[in-house]
């Protein structure tokens, strides 16, 4: 990780909070305290009959015939959020965040697809590749660690996914330092579960697992294991947004979450998401953020404007 840190304590990794330590990996990998449904769920999702990939050698947003491409459009159709397509940005009313994280999962192609490269279904193919290129971390005083940009994004481009261990929620309430870090990817009764009862091809087994699965609740925990996108801070006024992206298939192993730019980001911005209400009171105590630090800004320089104008009154008064 080529982390720097500010003044006398640069590159003295002694100096490093535990926070900032940990070992990158590319994917999800299962953790402790995950419910028996979704380690089967899990199980079941690696053998070959239950995967989701097609052997196209196009473009697989128009082949009709397209696996991926099936399953894409029926969590358009079901779920009501639109395919994700390589160069063409989502539109997501910034108003309705929370529910395009939770009600609006996408499909994608996977790794086991024959078309890869060329393929607009494959938005976030190579997501994880060169991270140390495209991100660099900077401590700051305030916020501790940020995750800055190397590069330029139009708004709606795949710009990181979130890795970690998948952890049942007794882990999570465990240490106050993985609640902080984790992002909740299922939820007890996940909106996911209305796929399921679509899905006419799919093997009873594995059916029965999976509803079970998405009835509880899994979380990614990045600490240990995870990568650069942990070090994302909250904004009130973010330039992504999170969503969920199954890849290759519908188990909670092939479930990502994934970092979509909101409005166009220049090589050098901060990258930020908003962390949701609930967060931010408990836990951010006072907001740095660029669109808060402005506020008080503005709110302190007319509480100053004011108390000037009282005072040069009545020393007029006085006068
Ligand atoms: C997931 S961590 C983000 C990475 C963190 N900055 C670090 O150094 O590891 C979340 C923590 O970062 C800090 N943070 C993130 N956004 C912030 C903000 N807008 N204002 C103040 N603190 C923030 C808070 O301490 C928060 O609990």
């Amino acid at each position: 990780m080529t982390s720097s840190l500010g003044d006398s304590l640069r590159d003295r990794r002694l100096n490093w909070p535990s926070t900032a330590i940990f070992k990158t990996i590319s994917n999800n990998i299962d953790g402790e305290g995950l419910a028996q449904s979704v380690k089967q769920s899990i199980k079941l999702g690696l053998e070959q009959k239950n995967h989701i990939c097609c052997s196209c050698t196009g473009d697989c947003s128009t082949n009709e015939k397209c696996e991926c491409l099936k399953m894409a459009q029926l969590m358009e159709k079901t779920l009501g959020g639109e395919k994700i397509v390589r160069g063409q940005p989502i539109h997501n009313p910034p108003s309705d965040e929370k529910t395009i994280y939770w009600e609006k999962p996408r499909f994608v192609c996977g790794p086991r697809c024959s078309c890869r490269k060329d393929c607009s279904l494959n938005p976030i193919q190579s997501i994880d590749k060169n991270q140390p290129e495209k991100f660099e971390i900077l401590r700051t005083d305030q916020k501790g660690f940020c995750l800055y940009a190397k590069f330029d994004a139009v708004a709606g481009t795949p710009i990181a996914s979130f890795n970690g261990e998948m952890v049942g929620p007794r882990e999570i309430k465990k240490d106050m330092n993985v609640y902080q870090y984790s992002l909740q990817v299922i939820a007890n009764d996940d909106p996911f579960r209305k796929i399921l009862s679509k899905c006419k091809s799919m093997d009873h087994e594995y059916k029965d697992q999976l509803k079970k699965a998405y009835r509880s609740s899994v979380y990614i925990n990045p600490l240990k294991m995870g990568n650069f996108a942990r070090m994302t801070n909250h904004s009130c006024d973010p330039n992504m947004e999170v969503l969920r992206v199954f890849q290759g298939g519908v188990s909670p192993a092939d479930l990502r979450v994934v970092f979509i730019a909101t409005k166009a980001i220049k090589a050098g911005d901060e990258l930020t998401f908003n962390y949701g209400d609930d967060y931010v009171g408990q836990y951010l105590g006072t907001c740095l953020c660029d669109k808060c630090k402005e506020e008080r800004g503005s709110r302190k320089r007319k509480i100053e404007d004011t108390t000037r104008v009282l005072r040069s009154q009545a020393k007029r008064q006085c006068n």
